[in-house]
């Protein structure tokens, strides 16, 4: 339970299979607490494979990974999961919510992970639930899509991660829903003081960025 973000220093990251074009290559990135990079680029230019190497979903080939001084880059399996469990919230474009599941039991299907007590994670959850208004009871299939994102999202703080990974967080919403998920993610950022990286092609993400990583065939072009 830290609530604050965390500092990224990203140094030679390279990754890709022997003898073809990297499929991403990226000479140094550095990231303060509080802060939301957004990572754009056309279809297939590396961002989801980039929001997997920075969260240690993926291990690199080459370079360091390094949050607050931990390089995931040469961490083993295991520690490289607990410090994603420790560390790490995750926003899909498709939610990844259980429709016969309740938004509450949503929220807390990662709490097996977690060192909280049951009865704190249950309050927790109700408390971000609230927070993002969404109704705590009732099937998460029966919840607008905007709902069902801000349910996600909910997910993604319940352990109170440091770092919030969000890939295309708003492509599948309408726009006054996908507004809400963008100023929900930036205050994340901006009062809660977690460091936020989305990949998106929004432009009303694309907005809320405080840094733009633009990438084409897997790496950095400019402007950013
Ligand atoms: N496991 C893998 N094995 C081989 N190629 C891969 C693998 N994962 C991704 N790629 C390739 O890497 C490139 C980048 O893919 P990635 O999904 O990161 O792009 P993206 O910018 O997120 O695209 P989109 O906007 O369509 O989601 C693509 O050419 C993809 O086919």
């Amino acid at each position: 339970m830290s609530g604050q973000g965390a500092r990224l220093e990203l140094r030679d990251l390279y990754y890709g299979f022997a003898q073809d074009e990297p499929l991403v290559t990226l000479d140094s990135l550095d990231l303060t607490p509080g802060q939301v990079v957004v990572l754009t680029g056309p279809s297939g230019s590396g961002k989801t494979t980039l929001l997997y190497l920075l969260s240690g979903l993926l291990v690199p080939v080459g370079g360091r990974v390094s949050w607050d001084g931990t390089d995931l880059a040469i961490l083993r399996e295991g520690a490289r999961d607990q410090w994603r469990r420790q560390n790490a919230g995750f926003v899909f474009q498709d939610f990844h919510l259980i429709p016969q599941l309740s938004p509450l039991e949503n929220v807390l299907i990662p709490a097996g992970f977690s060192a909280f007590s049951t009865r704190a994670l249950r309050t927790r959850a109700q408390m971000l639930l609230t927070r993002f208004g969404v109704p705590a009871r009732r099937r998460a299939a029966l919840l607008s899509r905007g709902e069902q994102q801000r349910v996600a999202l909910a997910r993604a703080l319940l352990g109170d991660p440091r770092v919030i990974f969000a890939d295309e967080p708003t492509a599948s919403l309408d726009a006054a829903s996908g507004q809400v998920v963008a100023q929900a993610l930036r205050d994340l950022a901006h009062r809660e003081g977690r460091t936020v990286i989305i990949a998106s092609h929004d432009p009303t993400v694309i907005e809320i960025a405080d840094l733009g990583l633009r990438l084409s065939r897997g790496r950095r072009v400019e402007p950013a």
